[in-house]
Formats: C-alpha cells, structure tokens, sequence
C-alpha cells in the first residue's frame, strides 16, 4: 500500500462563535505537507494562518470553535480524535514554535526542567538520560554553554536565546512535523535571521516536515519548498517556490510580491493593492472574496463560483480574475488605455 503524505488536510473548516453565529475563518480548505517539505502559508494579519496551524495541532478551544474536514497526519484523522489522544500525537509526532518564545515558556521553570518536561510524557527515558539529550539538544540550537543555559530561567535569557529553547523544545521528541508560526517576528532583525539559518539546518538534518506561517516573503524565499496564499480564509494560490516567485498569478499574490522592494531592479514605483483583509463577521460568502479590492477589473472577470484550478503542474489559481488583472497605474492590458484610479 502506498504511504500517506505526512499531512493531508482535505475541505478544513474553521469557524468561530461570534454571539449566536458561527462565522468560518478558514473556509474548505485543503492542503499537503510532504516528509521533508517546508510548505509556506503567507497573507495578511487576519487570512486565517493561524487558525489553519491551530487546527492542525488541535489546540482550538472546543467552546466557541467548530472544526469541520479531515485532517489525515500520517493517514489518521485528528479531527475527531479526544484530547488524550491528541497530547499524545502532539508534542512527540509534532512541534510547534510560535512566534513569542516569552510566552511559550514558562516563566517560573528552568529551562532545563522545560525541555526535560516535554520528553516526560512522550518518551521513557531516565532523569539522567533526559539531562543529556536536553545539554545535547541545547547545543545543536546553538546555545553556547547549555550547563549554564540549563539551569537559568526564561528572563535570563536574550529574545535569540529563547526561541533557541523553544526550538529544543518543539524537536525534543524527533518530530516528523514543525509548525513553525511567525517564528521570527518578535526577534531583532539580526536575530531573525540566525534562527531562520537554524530552522533550515534542522529541518535538512532532521528531514522534518514543516508548516512555516510567515509574512515576511525573504524567509519564503529562502526556506520554503512550496507556498500556499491565503485571502479571507481560503486558499487563492499554491505552487512550488520558484513558480510563486517567477510567475505570480492571483492579483493578491502579485500584490504581495509587489510589496518588497527589488535591490537589483530599479522600480519606479511598486505596485500595492490597497485595503485589508475584511473582519470575519463582514467576509463576503461567495464570489471572488478579492473583488471588493480590485474593483477596477470588471465583474465579469470573475467566477461566480471561484474554485482553485490547477493552471501548470502544481500551480493553482483561484477565480478567473488573474486573467485580466493589471495594476491601476500599468497599462490595461484589455484596452490599451492607463487607468487612473480617482481614489
Ligand atoms: N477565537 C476567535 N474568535 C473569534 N474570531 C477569531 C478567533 N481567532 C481568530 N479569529 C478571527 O479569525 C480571522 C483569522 O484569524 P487568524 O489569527 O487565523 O489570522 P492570521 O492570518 O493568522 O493573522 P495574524 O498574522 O494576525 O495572526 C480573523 O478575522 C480573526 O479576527
């Protein structure tokens, strides 16, 4: 029989209980992680990155949030797994890194004790064995003298050095998946990078399979093997690396991409769409939910229906719109003319 892919996650729904009703933040969608892969999920604060990692980890409370769809890990379907069950999966199988390692960590423990507490529940091995595996694993994260990092506490240690332990903390069992989400952001730009480099040699030693939630599209860039973008919950865009970044199709993937300045081309201007991602209560349900933001191309471009086709190997667009898309101050494509937006 052929072996699953490490995570399959086929039509997830997320919804959240605002008063009486249920409103989804991650709508129908479907998503693979391979064995050694890092999958990128990019977009705007509020597209539902992280009520997608959430999910995955089982970490939604149950009041108030209903999770619909499969989510196979290594052919199981965690969905409708109890908690026990899931700690189990949880924390041995897989790790996560979130993007304050201040509040990952708990304040009033070692950091010793912290990484030793996290093989407690999932392995068997002695207090002695623990000690040694948590000043080897304090090593590999690049902490420079683990016997003295060991016995410290969190707000001994520099922002670097703590999501250095929540590392250890995450691989600590041998994951063979990460969900890494914005691991970087609270960091000094220096920094940012340092633990991104050893993220990348983790992953690559380890062969780890890796959800990697960002915003910032230089960490994609470096780290990630496929990208998935997402806009008000679902999923307009997916392709490997290296197509993403040659060939962006989805209007919002465009404008995302826009968005970094280019050292080697001199633009004159960069090309942005404005607007946000609309709150969850006010997400239009149906149609291109990009439309409201690019209201100059005509309604007719877009599908009533928009669904994610698959446009070349392994990249896939949602919605017909892509089509006609141009900036408001590039030529239209349709018509010869220059648009000028009035607003
Ligand atoms: N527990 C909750 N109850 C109600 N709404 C929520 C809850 N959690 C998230 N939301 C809403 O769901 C939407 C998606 O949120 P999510 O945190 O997944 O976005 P995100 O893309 O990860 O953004 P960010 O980068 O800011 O974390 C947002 O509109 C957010 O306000």
């Amino acid at each position: 029989m052929e072996k699953p892919p490490l995570l399959q996650i086929e039509d997830l729904t997320v919804s959240f209980q605002i008063q009486d009703t249920y409103y989804p933040a991650v709508d129908h969608v479907s998503l693979t992680v391979n064995e050694n892969e890092v999958v990128a999920i990019v977009g705007e604060s509020g597209c539902g990155k992280s009520a997608l990692a959430l999910a995955v980890m089982g970490l939604h409370p149950e009041e108030k949030t209903k999770v619909e769809g499969r989510i196979l890990f290594k052919g199981q379907d965690l969905v409708p797994l109890g908690t026990g069950k899931l700690n189990e999966i949880r924390g041995a199988e897989m790790g996560i890194i979130f993007q304050d390692p201040l509040t990952a960590l708990n304040p009033l423990m070692t950091v010793g004790r912290q990484i030793e507490e996290s093989m407690d529940y999932h392995t068997k091995l002695s207090g002695s064995e623990k000690k040694k595996r948590t000043l080897e694993l304090l090593s590999r994260v690049g902490i420079p003298y683990p016997e003295r990092t060991y016995k410290q506490y969190p707000h001994e240690l520099s922002g670097g050095m703590r999501q250095r332990v929540v590392i250890a903390i995450a691989i600590a069992c041998q994951p063979s998946l990460v969900i890494a989400d914005e691991p970087t952001t609270a960091l000094d730009v220096t920094i940012q990078a340092q633990i991104m480099d050893l993220l990348k040699d983790l992953q690559r030693q380890m062969k780890t399979g890796i959800i990697l939630i960002t915003h910032d599209l230089g960490v994609v860039a470096e780290m990630a093997d496929r990208v998935a973008v997402m806009y008000a919950g679902e999923i307009v865009e997916i392709a490997d690396v290296t197509t993403l970044f040659k060939n962006p199709l989805h209007p919002y993937t465009r404008s995302l991409l826009n968005s970094i300045p280019s050292a080697t081309e001199a633009k004159e201007r960069l090309h942005v769409i404005q607007g946000i991602v609309p709150s969850l209560k006010n997400l239009p349900r149906s149609g291109c939910r990009f439309k409201s933001r690019i209201g100059w191309i005509s309604d007719a471009a877009h599908e009533e229906n928009p669904v994610l086709r698959e446009v070349e190997n392994g990249h896939w667009v949602r919605c017909t719109c892509y089509k006609h898309f141009y900036f408001p101050d590039e030529q239209n494509m349709e018509t010869g003319d220059m648009y000028h937006a009035t607003s």
